[in-house]
């Protein structure tokens, strides 16, 4: 494997940077740049014109994902090979949504069939739950679902149930626990009933602290409330690939859900992880986001370079990575139901790229992945966007708003569009101190406070933004975004030569809690950690300061 920073098209790059016009100049120069630089796919639309980048740009940003031979890469994750390499497992979370009937082989075994039964699962549960048939140790119907679960097993469902309320069938309320904190769990069992109440207990290794603790208390709920062991069976449903585990905490195996090897917990959605979403939207509108994921799958799979939206976006926001020093990039979702998002994609490309050790065992001499961050427009504009215009670094921005609102009252939507488009202009063209002053001309101020004060308001521009549009949030445009940043994540995991599916960073932490948990129980004082841990474990131990 060639060093990166050695290849011919990084080193071009390297040179090349110092030749990007400003962008006002870019649009200047061609009147077409719209047109040229914006493409649709499975239902979205995305504008990159507004980028720091050339045609020359361009071609040697795709030049470098052919010499990093990306589309071998590709197709090895869609074929089943086992590109997972430090836990030798495959990366088949496409295969969740790819309903063709098309054979995928994992260890020599097409999961395909798995994988429809486990959908088939999903929907005659649901269907027990929502038709009434299933009750609790009363005899009464489910009213409420509380999901348990962490990271992968919380965060995707969480985000994407929000994301897709207009859908909500009605029949049941679903809740979501995930910190070990307390107040999460305490804060979402009152006013429950526990009559009626099922935990779906989310966890691939059955083994996470987090939803291990949430679990034992919300059984310690059910059973302060009147129910038995033995109606414990009737609450609880698990999803996970520990089915020993599950099978010893009390839950009955046939209503557990498997988890699968070859899913990552960040890109885990799309399997029996996702019941909340179906329990509260239905298996049509389930179905119909794994449709959308796989609409992006097969552009993304099938599309040239420069006319493939993950590889484009993934490597322009590389560029600014990788040759501008950009430290984060900034998702700003222009739809209230998307607000969840941003924190979604955080962890989703965090815990893929935020890693310094390649394929081969070497330590990387380039940045990796980015600090994600984000929320929901326009109230970024009231909070940080200050800092985008004017602040030091430079923070490539994604803005992604659909066309058509589930709400379209009065002038709410057209005002936001008229924010988001009006913020991707701002940050493209800034404002110059000429302009500055001209719009201070009829002001009262001196000469020498006009000057200053146009100090003030200038704004550099060039700050680059894609545009991401949809038609309507629905549950296929919402999958086929999902699935286009999970591969905007794995192209640039494969350019940066790192294995984007492991995890090993969250390690140390949970062996050092346990250690600190064991101190933090003890009758004695720390004395053998470092003094900052000593002192720390002591005075929670004393319980004052
Ligand atoms: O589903 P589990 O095994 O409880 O793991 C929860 C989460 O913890 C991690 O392993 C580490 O954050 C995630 O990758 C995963 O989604």
């Amino acid at each position: 494997m060639t060093k990166l920073t050695q290849l011919p098209s990084w080193l071009a790059l390297t040179d090349h940077v110092q030749e990007i016009p400003h962008m006002r100049d870019l649009f200047a120069q061609d009147s077409q740049r719209f047109d040229n630089m914006s493409l649709s796919a499975a239902g979205l639309f995305l504008d990159y014109s507004k980028n720091r980048a050339t045609d020359k740009t361009l071609s040697l940003l795709f030049q470098l994902a052919k010499e990093s031979n990306l589309s071998t890469h590709i197709a090895a994750m869609f074929k089943g090979d086992k590109i997972n390499t430090t836990e030798q497992r495959a990366v088949l979370h496409t295969a969740l949504r790819d309903n063709s009937g098309k054979a995928t082989l994992v260890d020599d075994i097409n999961i395909a069939p798995e994988i429809q039964t486990t959908l088939d699962k999903m929907a005659q549960f649901i269907d027990a739950v929502t038709s009434g048939r299933w009750q609790g140790y009363t005899g009464k119907k489910m009213t409420d679902v509380v999901s348990i679960g962490i990271g992968g097993s919380f965060l995707g469902p969480k985000v994407v149930s929000q994301a897709l309320r207009p859908y909500w069938s009605g029949h049941v309320n679903c809740h979501f626990v995930a910190n070990v904190d307390g107040t999460s769990i305490s804060e979402k069992l009152k006013g429950l009933n526990p009559e009626t109440t099922l935990f779906l207990m989310s966890s691939k290794s059955f083994g996470t602290q987090e939803t291990l603790t949430n679990t034992l208390t919300a059984k310690a709920w059910l059973l302060e409330h009147g129910a038995k062991q033995q109606d414990v069976a009737h609450h609880f449903v698990a999803i996970t690939s520990n089915v020993a585990k599950a099978t010893e905490f009390g839950i009955d195996p046939k209503n557990i859900f498997p988890m699968w090897d070859w899913v990552g917990g960040r890109y885990s959605l799309w399997s029996a992880i996702g019941l909340p979403i179906a329990m509260l939207i239905g298996m049509d509108n389930f179905k119909a986001l794994l449709a959308g994921a796989n609409k992006m799958d097969k552009h993304f799979a099938s599309a040239p370079f420069e006319e493939n939206m993950p590889v484009i976006m993934a490597m322009l926001s590389l560029w600014y990575t990788n040759f501008y020093g950009a430290q984060s990039n900034v998702v700003l979702t222009y739809d209230h139901y998307l607000r969840g998002l941003p924190a979604y994609f955080q962890q989703l490309d965090m815990e893929s790229n935020g890693k310094t050790t390649t394929l081969n065992g070497a330590s990387v001499d380039y940045s990796t992945g980015p600090v994600i961050w984000g929320g929901e427009g326009t109230n970024g504009q009231h909070a940080y966007h200050q800092l985008l215009h004017q602040g030091t670094g430079l923070i490539p921005a994604d803005f992604i708003m659909p066309l058509q609102s589930h709400n379209p009252i009065g002038e709410h939507h057209i005002q936001l569009a008229s924010n988001c488009f009006g913020q991707t202009q701002a940050l493209m063209q800034g404002r110059t101190y000429e302009e500055s002053l001209s719009e201070l001309s009829s002001s009262s101020l001196n000469e020498q406070d006009k000057a200053l004060i146009a100090k003030h308001k200038v704004m550099p521009g060039n700050k680059p933004s894609n545009t991401l549009l949809m038609d309507k949030l629905t549950p296929d445009t919402l999958g086929a975004l999902i699935a286009l940043y999970e591969h905007r994540t794995f192209v640039q995991g494969v350019i940066w030569q790192l294995n984007s599916f492991d995890q090993w960073g969250v390690e140390l932490g949970k062996i050092l809690g346990n250690d600190v948990l064991e101190r933090l129980e003890s009758s004695k004082p720390s004395q053998t950690l470092d003094a900052s841990s000593n002192g720390l474990i002591n005075l929670f131990r004393q319980g004052t300061l």
